[in-house]
């Protein structure tokens, strides 16, 4: 015998709000089952909106959205932005790329392709349905900057040939992609300069300094400093970047805490938040690693009344957590990853 049972019966969703069909908006996430995109994907949905998730799992995860599979109001496309795409939608969030070093110089073609031609074909839909389209963009676009703390008119200082150039470069020319649909084709678009940004569902494999020194700790391993330590970096946790939502309304804005610490301290502090016996080690520094990065956000002070609103060690605290928890869940399935080996190569050396 078999029974239906319809999937409102069966599955728990959080709660979402009601919106009118007037006020309730069609809105496609490029990378919405990333680490910053699915927070955003839920902060999205509780907002009453329906929201289509576009993503290639290149490091996004089904596990970040699955809470919303089969909401009325949610959609997962397994789509790589490289290829056109055809739906209908009233704003775009476009997210899509690999954030994470390793992760972008894994393939650095297909990293300059994904910000390149995916940025190309989303402002080409947005374009053709009349979309707003937001820009994830990123503090890399100043490179190793030589003006400090950052603001939105420094125009940055990068390697165009360096090993992080496939996505300082391409995040560049995906701004300036923008600006040139704006003014050419008249597509509404905002970029957000979004800096350090750490919390819960980066992946244990991410390599970034955050969860790199957060699983360290954690087994007992020796935290991994690259160079001396005395590189800054002004870290943001995850829901403040979810305030870019009110970032469709005001243009080019920067993102971020502009707390700053050097690596070396920030080492220290995840360590004796974690109360952790770990070593630090210092291994070669990484080849065109930005020095110093702050934001000025004086602008988003001003047109956002913004603040961030988590302070540094509540949300490493929360991703400590996350953290161990997921430590846990590997260990109940016999597979506990190390943090990758994230170090950048050093490339030949410069004739100057
Ligand atoms: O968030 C940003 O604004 C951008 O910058 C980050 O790049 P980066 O700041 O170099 O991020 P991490 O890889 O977390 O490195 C931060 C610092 O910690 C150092 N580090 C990293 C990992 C590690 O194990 N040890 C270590 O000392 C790095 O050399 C670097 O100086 C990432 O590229 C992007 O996620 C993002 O777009």
């Amino acid at each position: 015998l078999f029974f239906y049972i319809p999937s409102f019966f069966s599955q728990k969703y959080p709660p979402v709000k009601f919106l009118s069909e007037k006020d309730r908006k069609r809105i496609l996430i490029t990378g919405g089952a990333g680490f910053v995109g699915s927070h955003l994907t839920d902060k999205l949905m509780m907002d009453g909106h329906e929201v289509t998730v576009v993503d290639n799992f290149f490091t996004g995860r089904k596990r970040n959205v699955e809470h919303w599979i089969g909401h009325e109001n949610f959609e997962l496309i397994n789509h790589d932005v490289v290829e056109p795409l055809y739906i209908e939608v009233d704003q775009i969030y476009h997210l899509a790329s690999p954030a994470s070093p390793p992760n972008y110089m894994y393939n650095p073609i297909k990293t300059l392709k994904t910000n390149t031609i995916g940025t190309l074909n989303m402002l080409g839909l947005a374009k053709r349905v009349g979309a707003r389209l937001l820009l994830a963009s990123t503090s890399e676009v100043y490179g190793d900057p030589e003006v400090h703390p950052q603001n939105e008119e420094y125009w940055g200082h990068v390697n165009p040939i360096g090993p992080r150039a496939c996505y300082d470069e391409g995040k560049r020319v995906a701004e300036t992609m923008c600006y040139a649909y704006m003014k050419q084709e008249g597509v509404e678009v905002r970029v957000a300069r979004i800096f350090n940004t750490f919390g819960s569902r980066m992946h244990m494999n991410d390599g970034r300094v955050v969860s790199n020194f957060i699983l360290q700790a954690l087994q007992g391993e020796p935290l991994t400093v690259y160079g001396t330590g005395s590189q800054t970096r002004a870290f943001q946790y995850v829901s403040l970047v979810l305030l870019s939502a009110g970032l469709m309304e005001v243009n080019d804005v920067l993102q971020g805490n502009p707390e700053e610490h050097t690596i070396l301290e920030f080492a220290r502090l995840i360590k004796s938040l974690v109360v952790s016996q770990s070593q630090i080690q210092f291994l070669s520094e990484a080849q065109d690693d930005p020095q110093r990065r702050r934001p000025d956000i004086r602008k988003a002070r001003m047109m956002l009344g913004w603040e961030p609103v988590v302070p540094l060690e509540e949300g490493l605290n929360k991703t400590i957590q996350y953290f161990s928890r997921e430590l846990e869940h590997q260990a109940n399935n016999q597979y506990i990853p190390k943090p990758k080996a994230a170090r950048m190569k050093k490339g030949r050396p410069r004739h100057n």
